[in-house]
């Protein structure tokens, strides 16, 4: 499946049962995956907040027996029980700052362990998927994923694992209290909690589409920042300006009212939460003071009665806090697994074949066929044979298949059906790291990078010495032009690589793949037009770069296609004529044609 279908899920707000299941085993399996290498860190949370829990339990508790034993003996001016209670509580009281502190610091790093095994996960997942991949899924979203999804996983990871160990442990042991101080209002406490379930779980089911609603949008939203950006300058040229904020303000209105829709369901919740803890606390207070006026019960129980029964409704206000963060981290989740579940399409061999040192980079298509979306090929099955140091210039009509034939040769795609050898292997069977070092595309746009020049050249292996760096470029014809610039080699491109001509682009892409040295090249020839001395530079260097090696070009350039040893011409995913360029002007078919056409666009 060359063309890439969406993953799962990934905007979709309504799932079947079956999705949403298939959805959650991924989000768990990741969860586990990420939390694994941290386990005893958070076994030692835990227990610091079962500690943390049971001292502020307790502490109303010996509130309650100061109050009915401790003062009365002050009458008889003995303050020693009250002074003990006192320390007591204080101590205490520092030891539940302490472990608080400890249980911060502990969540902290738990976060940051595991999220910076996933970042780099994720990063180097996202550089392994295929171009198709990419193609689909805009880099506006691969940025999502990696900033504001693991952000949230890692807010979740800082405070919301050790928040609902508290919360839970703390309703435990709070009701555990009431119940032992006073049955009755543990009973009342009991029937509270039947209209509480039900609030919940109707929370529950509407924030968990809400939420997810709301991170769609989100990554909508930076998709189209991303995008904008990384297209501004065709942004300005066609004055899209005004287009494009309106696109986005008419998402950041989507944002906005899907934040509201989550918003105001915790609007509905949380006052009605607080309404029915209101309730309760009025009824504890009647059941405990009539206790307190019949002489059932002393008044520093009511006092801890009371103190629990506002207690007991908290964790629940801080659970829906938490449910909060941890539908935000779901959802994050589930983008974060769906994104690291793509297959890589283009897979590594099980069993690379490694290539002989006599290879010389002879390529054979054996019955290729190639569709994007299936049913519509893009290249019908086709033969070719081209030997070894041969230099190919693919030419034909826009769209006809010239970068398919090539793309396919980089193994850029996998072909759907037949074989694409390299010196009598398929390609599928070589390593990725053996492929790029024989195969090197240099596309068009030839890319740089921030850093320096020589960082810019070395792309493909950072292990080339400078002088390796200056022969590639002297070899290409570039050094004299690096060598004029204010530090040479090592001027920053970041600062001034929006400055150099596509020429000079073009020609340090040459010195990149001529540093690779690679047996077949694959090369994309720019289609913006040179002056005519710059473009005597990038011919020379094209003629360098492509010495003694297959190279496969997609010409654009009638001198370039005139200098090659053999021209395809291409025309809807066929190759419909085959020779060598004297050859095919002289047999007046489509080549001899365009070769009029390109003379008479010259002036000749
Ligand atoms: N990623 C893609 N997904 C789907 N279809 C594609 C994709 N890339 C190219 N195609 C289609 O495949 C066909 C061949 O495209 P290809 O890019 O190989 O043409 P080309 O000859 O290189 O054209 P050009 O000279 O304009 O670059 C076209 O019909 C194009 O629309």
């Amino acid at each position: 499946m060359p063309r890439h279908a969406p993953p799962l899920a990934e905007d979709k707000v309504d799932l079947s049962p079956e999705e949403q299941r298939e959805v959650r085993a991924r989000s768990l399996k990741l969860l586990k995956e990420i939390l694994t290498p941290v386990r005893w860190r958070i076994l030692a949370t835990v227990v610091l907040v079962v500690v943390a829990t049971a001292i502020s339990t307790f502490m109303p508790l010996l509130l309650s027996y100061a109050i009915d034993h401790a003062v009365a003996p002050l009458v008889n001016g003995d303050a020693s029980l009250l002074a003990q209670m006192a320390l007591l509580y204080v101590g205490l009281a520092v030891c539940a700052s302490i472990t608080t502190y400890a249980n911060v610091v502990l969540t902290t790093s738990i976060s940051q362990k595991a999220l910076y095994g996933l970042r780099a996960r994720m990063f180097e997942h996202a550089q392994k998927l295929p171009v198709g991949f990419h193609e689909t899924y805009t880099s506006g979203r691969v940025v999502s994923r990696l900033t504001s999804d693991l952000e949230t996983l890692k807010s979740f990871l800082d405070s919301g694992l050790s928040q609902l160990a508290s919360t839970i442990l703390s309703m435990v042991f709070t009701a555990v209290a009431l119940v032992l101080l006073d049955w009755k209002s543990g009973l009342a406490l009991l029937v509270m909690l039947i209209p509480i379930w039900f609030l919940t779980a109707w929370f529950r089911r509407r924030s968990a589409v809400a939420f997810r609603a709301q991170r769609v949008v989100n990554a909508q939203l930076i998709g189209r920042f991303v995008e904008t950006f990384t297209g501004i300058r065709a942004v300005k040229a066609f004055r899209y300006e005004s287009v494009s904020r309106e696109r986005y303000g008419d998402i950041a209105e989507d944002y906005r009212v899907k934040v509201m829709d989550a918003i105001k369901l915790l609007g509905i919740y949380m006052p009605t939460l607080g309404a029915i803890g209101n309730v309760y606390l009025g009824v504890v207070l009647t059941i405990g003071g009539f206790a307190v006026l019949n002489g059932h019960m002393e008044v520093g129980v009511l006092l801890a009665l009371t103190i629990y029964a506002t207690r007991v409704f908290e964790p629940i206000f801080s659970l829906s806090d938490f449910y909060n963060q941890f539908q935000s981290a779901v959802s994050a989740l589930e983008k974060v697994s769906g994104f690291l579940a793509e297959e890589p399409g283009v897979a590594e061999p099980a069993h690379p074949v490694v290539r002989t040192a006599e290879a010389d980079g002879s390529v054979v298509f054996k019955d290729v066929e190639f569709s994007y979306i299936s049913g519509r090929p893009a290249l019908h099955r086709t033969n070719l044979e081209v030997p070894a140091g041969q230099q190919l210039a693919l030419v034909g009509k826009t769209g006809a298949g010239k970068s398919t034939l090539a793309k396919l040769v980089a193994r850029f795609y996998d072909v759907s059906s037949g074989k694409l050898l390299l010196d009598g292997v398929d390609i599928r069977d070589l390593s990725e790291e053996q492929l790029r070092r024989e195969v090197v595309m240099v596309t068009q746009e030839a890319f740089l990078f921030s850093g320096t020049v020589a960082d810019n050249i070395r792309l493909a292996r950072p292990s080339a010495s400078d002088n390796e760096v200056l022969e590639a470029a002297k070899a290409v014809g570039v050094h004299d032009f690096i060598a004029q610039l204010p530090e040479g080699y090592d001027t920053d491109l970041a600062t001034r690589g929006g400055r150099l001509s596509s020429g000079q682009r073009q020609l340090i892409s040459f010195a990149r793949a001529f540093l690779v040295d690679p047996t077949v090249l694959v090369l994309d020839e720019a289609t913006a037009s040179l002056d005519i001395p710059s473009e005597k530079l990038v011919q020379r260097g094209l003629a360098q770069l492509s010495a003694g090696r297959t190279t496969i070009i997609i010409a654009h350039r009638l001198s370039t296609v005139l200098d090659s040893d053999r021209v395809l011409v291409v025309d809807e995913g066929r190759i419909i004529e085959d020779g060598s360029p004297t050859a095919l002007v002289q047999s007046g078919g489509v080549f001899a044609e365009m070769v009029k056409a390109w003379d008479q666009a010259m002036g000749n």
